[in-house]
């Protein structure tokens, strides 16, 4: 199926380019004449872009059409510390080959393979290709480009040892890519409190390059950790070429202000990190508003704090200019005061909207009969990789394509982290991962923690997974709870999965067992595998049933029927005709099962 933008084109055209899709390419060679070749042909013919993604067998697995300068990307998922294994190829209606930026950062942001661009002329002779491949410098992942390469140059570049070889030194080292913030941590909590903002730090593309501990004493309200320490950071922000400095609890607006000053780099806090994340995982226009929202009311009661300490100076005796002067940077705030409060407003109202419209979106989904499960945890538990497990034992192939959930319209409005599987008994399930919990969690958060988490909210089955290895565990399992209780979903039914059994050691694992007599607990490993078919059991023996409507006609001797839909089922509508007894009702799985031979 051709992608994109497809408005306007000719039938005959449209099937040159659906036709692309036969194209194979040899595994050793970035494409084949015959391919760009077409290509070409087709750009110059609709002026706009098109665009290949090719796997390394040499498999195109889509064609997407751009407008004149663009065309989007597809999906491909983040293989974690190795390259996509995809490469994009794509036209240049200008004739001119050179990468855009959109190029490079797509290149970068999903470690492509390598990225393409052919600048078409109407002569294949004159036509000139630049090669765009990843590579690591200074531990950066940045583009190296080849530029003007003539079409048999190009087919002769040996781009296969330099993707092998790029993807061997990123999976061994930790690698950043460009552009990315090297940052100083600060805690004054804890030593594990630390270790967690490294994680939020990395979740955002932040590089740590030091971390710093020290203990509480008394917290300085200029300074926070106090001047002398702000002056020890401004050296260590140099000697360690760092441009972030992140602390690990809520600062003021003015302290911010004032480490920034000292320091000299930005300065934010743990919030200010979490939002980031949150920003960045939102998917859906009402996760996306409500993390705005609270980033405004964030940033919001910071520029109070500052007002604050204005209103203190102004009242002060001898102050320059006296009472009632409004200082440049006064103006500004008051400013920047007033369009947040507005935009606070407005977006608020559009929520209203956005929030009704789902509620008949999730309607429709409701309609469906696949059970919903969502994975929830303490970051690092080890969620993700179990859900990739049990994709990879029991996924349900006809509705997977690339690894992403590509069927029913029913799930069009779910994000891609939703996975299809099937349990023992074939009955399919939906399985979502979600974003990870964590402890200290700002209050003025928790409603866009919420608008991330729709599906623990409307899932029929949670799995709470517990990293049983970690000495954090019980603290970690309450932070979790009080999360779910805040968003009032204790009541679901709960498997608790005590991960990581391979590594967990048996006095913590007695610790958690009796702490959760009365759960429902599945003890597994996701990275050995073990007890996974029990696990995928028990969540079988959870999922409620589901009810679907249907229509039967019952012969007149097979009353028992008739009297088990009646006890099982709601008849919705019911009459007696000349073959049977005609009954409408909303059955269970199980039961229609048995019935569907009188379904009519
Ligand atoms: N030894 C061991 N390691 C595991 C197991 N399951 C996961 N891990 C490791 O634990 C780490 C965290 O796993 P993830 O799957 O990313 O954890 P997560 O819960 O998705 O984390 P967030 O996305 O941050 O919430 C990874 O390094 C995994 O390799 C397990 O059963 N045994
Ligand atoms: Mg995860």
């Amino acid at each position: 199926m051709i992608q994109g933008n497809t408005d306007g084109i000719r039938k005959s055209i449209l099937e040159r380019i659906e036709n692309l899709y036969d194209i194979s390419i040899d595994k050793y060679s970035i494409f084949t004449y015959e391919l760009v070749d077409e290509m070409n042909k087709i750009t110059s013919i609709i002026k706009r872009e098109i665009s290949v993604a090719i796997d390394r067998k040499g498999k195109i697995l889509s064609v997407i059409v751009g407008d004149s300068r663009s065309a989007q990307m597809p999906f491909i998922e983040d293989r974690g510390k190795r390259l996509s294994g995809i490469r994009v190829i794509h036209t240049h209606p200008s004739g001119n080959p050179k990468l855009s930026s959109l190029d490079i950062s797509a290149l970068l942001d999903m470690k492509l393979d390598a990225v393409v661009s052919i600048g078409v002329k109407e002569n294949t002779g004159d036509v000139k290709v630049n090669i765009g491949l990843c590579d690591v410098y200074d531990k950066t992942l940045i583009c190296s480009e080849f530029k003007n390469l003539s079409i048999k140059k190009s087919m002769d570049f040996q781009f296969r040892d330099k993707i092998e070889y790029v993807d061997k030194i990123i999976s061994e080292i930790e690698v950043c890519e460009e552009g990315v913030e090297r940052a100083i941590l600060v805690s004054t909590d804890s030593e594990e409190s630390l270790e967690e903002l490294q994680g939020l730090a990395e979740a955002c593309r932040v590089l740590p390059v030091y971390k710093v501990f020290q203990k509480k004493n008394r917290i300085d309200s200029a300074y926070y950790t106090g001047q002398g320490k702000a002056q020890e950071l401004a050296y260590l922000r140099q000697i360690k070429n760092a441009n972030l400095v992140v602390f690990d609890d809520e600062l003021s607006g003015s302290q911010v202000r004032n480490l920034e000053e000292r320091i000299g780099c930005k300065v934010i806090d743990r919030t200010t990190l979490i939002l980031e994340i949150f920003a960045k995982r939102a998917k859906s226009k009402q996760a996306k508003l409500q993390v705005e929202l609270a980033i405004l009311r964030h940033r919001l009661s910071r520029l109070r704090g500052f007002g604050a300490d204005l209103d203190k100076i102004k009242g002060g005796v001898g102050v320059k200019g006296g009472i009632g002067s409004r200082g440049a940077g006064e103006k500004k705030l008051e400013t920047d005061r007033r369009y947040i409060e507005k935009r606070i407003q407005d977006i608020k109202e559009e929520l209203l909207r956005v929030v009704s419209n789902r509620a008949v979106q999730r309607e429709n989904r409701n309609n469906g009969n696949i059970s919903k499960v969502a994975l929830v945890g303490y970051t690092n538990a080890g969620k993700s990789t179990l859900r990739n497990k049990l994709c990879e034992i029991s996924s349900c192939n006809s509705n997977l394509k690339n690894g992403v959930f590509e069927a029913d319209m029913l799930f069009a409005t779910l994000d891609t982290t939703v996975r299809a599987i099937s349990l023992e008994d074939n009955r399919k399930i939906a399985l979502s991962d979600t974003v990870g919990f964590i402890s200290k969690l700002p209050h003025e958060l928790v409603e866009a923690f919420k608008s991330t988490l729709e599906e623990v909210i409307e899932a029929d089955v949670l799995l709470h997974v517990v990293d049983a290895s970690s000495n954090e565990a019980l603290e970690q399992i309450k932070a979790v709870n009080d999360v779910l209780e805040e968003l009032n979903v204790l009541n679901k039914n709960i498997i608790i999965i005590l991960n990581k059994i391979d590594k967990a050691s048996e006095a913590n694992l007695e610790v958690l067992r009796n702490l959760l007599k009365d759960e429902n607990i599945v003890e597994v490993s996701a990275a050995t595998g073990e007890n996974l078919n029990l696990l995928l059991k028990t969540i079988g023996q959870e999922i409620p049933l589901k009810l679907i409507q249907k229509e039967f006609i019952i012969p007149y001797n097979q009353q028992a029927m008739v009297s088990m839909l009646h006890e099982t089922c709601n008849i919705v509508k019911e009459d007696y005709r000349e073959e049977g007894a005609y009954i409408k009702a909303q059955v269970y799985e199980e039961i229609y099962e048995r019935c569907k031979k009188f379904e009519v």
